[in-house]
């Protein structure tokens, strides 16, 4: 346990550790997948904005009593048959379903989203880019909806840069279910500027009508210092959730 008296100098505890920060008391879960990448990131990411990282492997069958859960970006066994199709069926989804279905906070990031979307918390898909290539890069997105538990501190309308890299970010549905998202207020964050990937309406990410369960292809725990980044934009999404976890008490 750390004695630290900040978030910030909490972010000094070692990847993958379980220490408690104290700064919020609230607890949040990164599951690692055989092929999982940004695992470590995102786990650092919740220790920097003053939660306790608890780290969950797939094959378990316990959310070990966290208050929400990250999927995090990366390769989930190899992108084999589909990107997520896969680690959709680890033990640990079984758990996670139910879980999101009594509305604990739910984050698919990247390949967490596609992983979403194939367990089916999420509707729709994700396919390759439109321009069939791998794309990384600071990636401009227009927050549409703050109402949902992970965009709780941002302001509808508003601008923020968040790093987009993946192969399969194009995202589909039939259109009823795209007019659904659209006439629901569950397209939560669109690309602005020139569509990186083909995906429908522009859309970057959505959430369940429930607003638990988000699911976005850019990565915001990527985005959480400046030593390594132009924006602290992704910052928001985890002290959005820590707040919410905090109204619950
Ligand atoms: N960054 C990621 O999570 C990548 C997701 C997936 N493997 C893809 O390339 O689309």
């Amino acid at each position: 346990m750390t004695t630290a008296t900040s978030p910030e100098q909490a972010s000094t505890t070692a990847p993958g550790g379980t220490e408690r920060t104290d700064a919020t008391g609230a607890r949040i879960g990164v599951v690692t997948f055989p092929g999982s990448l940004d695992d470590h990131d995102a786990l650092r990411a919740v220790r920097l904005t003053g939660a306790e990282a608890v780290p969950l492997w797939h094959a378990s069958q316990s959310l070990e009593g966290v208050d929400a859960v990250i999927l995090p970006g990366g390769f989930s066994y190899g992108d084999y048959l589909r990107c997520g199709a896969i680690a959709r069926f680890s033990p640990l989804m079984g758990e996670l379903i139910e879980a999101a279905g009594d509305g604990m906070p739910v984050l698919g990031i990247c390949n967490g989203f596609q992983i979403l979307c194939e367990a089916h918390l999420l509707p729709g898909a994700l396919i390759r880019n439109d321009v069939r290539t791998f794309v990384c890069r600071d990636q401009r997105l227009r927050v549409e909806t703050s109402d949902t538990v992970w965009t709780r501190d941002f302001l509808a309308g508003e601008e923020i840069t968040i790093v987009l890299k993946n192969g399969e970010g194009g995202y589909v549905a039939d259109a009823e279910t795209v007019a659904r998202l659209e006439g629901e207020d569950q397209v939560v964050f669109r690309y602005v500027g020139p569509n990186p990937n083909g995906s429908v309406h522009d859309i970057a990410g959505i959430t369940n009508a429930r607003g638990n369960v988000v699911g976005l292809m850019p990565h915001p725990e990527h985005n959480v210092e400046t030593l390594t980044s132009p924006s602290v934009d992704g910052r928001r999404f985890f002290s959005s959730v820590i707040g919410f976890v905090q109204t619950l008490r």
